[in-house]
């Protein structure tokens, strides 16, 4: 269970921005000179492992964090009506692949009785953020392998019927964050629908550019208000 530190305690430290890829680390540092960013790698074991140290080190250095935000671009599920160039602020950050394959269907790490399979950002700190960046708010869904079908689409849709976003780093962030006591956020800006893939779609450039406006819009006091 994540301990969600009081607002007081919060504001007396400071945030971590970790993306997978360097392309993300300067779109966000861009234009959130206050948080400090880390590149991470792509999936979900990197970036727990790369957030994990990140924590370590800032920790035994004396400075340790407040809150750990992931962040990059994802893709979208247009079925919530979310387009490409916009942004989704997590309220659940969701392990959807991770479990077992049963003759019933899918079974999560916490129908398996391993854990959780899902972790609630402070609902204080989603709202002010989707309010400062104009931003949607609804579960985003960490996958190890992008979604490239419209029928894995459809089945994630149908496990998490109200699903706004793919990515494949929350969970990871999330789970190094939970372990540290630290409170997590998700925020992912789109590039692409969730669906058949077709990389000619993925709008990269826009996603970024969407990454750098989103983060200009936060601060300190918007996320630890
Ligand atoms: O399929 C391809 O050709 C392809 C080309 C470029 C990049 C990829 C990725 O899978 C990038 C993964 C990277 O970006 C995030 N991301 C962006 N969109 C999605 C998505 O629809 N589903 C999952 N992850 C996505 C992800 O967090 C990684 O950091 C593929």
């Amino acid at each position: 269970m994540v301990r969600v530190r009081g607002t007081a305690e919060r504001l007396r430290h400071r945030v971590l921005v970790a993306v997978a890829v360097a392309a993300e680390r300067e779109a966000v540092e861009r234009t959130a000179p206050w948080a400090d960013v880390t590149a991470v790698g792509v999936g979900p074991g990197a970036a727990g492992a790369g957030t994990a140290t990140a924590l370590v080190t800032a920790a035994y250095e004396g400075r340790p964090y407040g809150l750990v935000v992931s962040a990059g671009i994802g893709g979208g599920f247009a079925a919530g009506g979310v387009e490409v160039g916009d942004t989704v602020i997590a309220d659940r950050i969701v392990a959807a692949d991770l479990g077992a394959q049963t003759p019933a269907g899918f079974a999560s790490v916490a129908e398996l009785g391993f854990g959780t399979a899902a972790y609630q950002p402070p609902p204080d700190l989603v709202q002010a953020a989707a309010e400062a960046a104009g931003a949607r708010s609804g579960p985003v869904l960490t996958v190890s392998t992008t979604t490239g079908t419209r029928e894995h689409a459809a089945l994630l849709l149908e496990r998490h019927p109200d699903a706004l976003a793919e990515a494949m780093e929350g969970f990871g962030v999330a789970e190094a964050a939970a372990a540290h006591g630290v409170p997590v956020m998700e925020i992912r800006t789109v590039s692409n629908a969730v669906g058949p893939r077709d990389r000619a779609a993925w709008r990269i450039p826009e996603a970024l550019a969407a990454l750098s406006t989103v983060f200009g819009k936060l601060s300190p006091a918007a996320l630890l208000p």
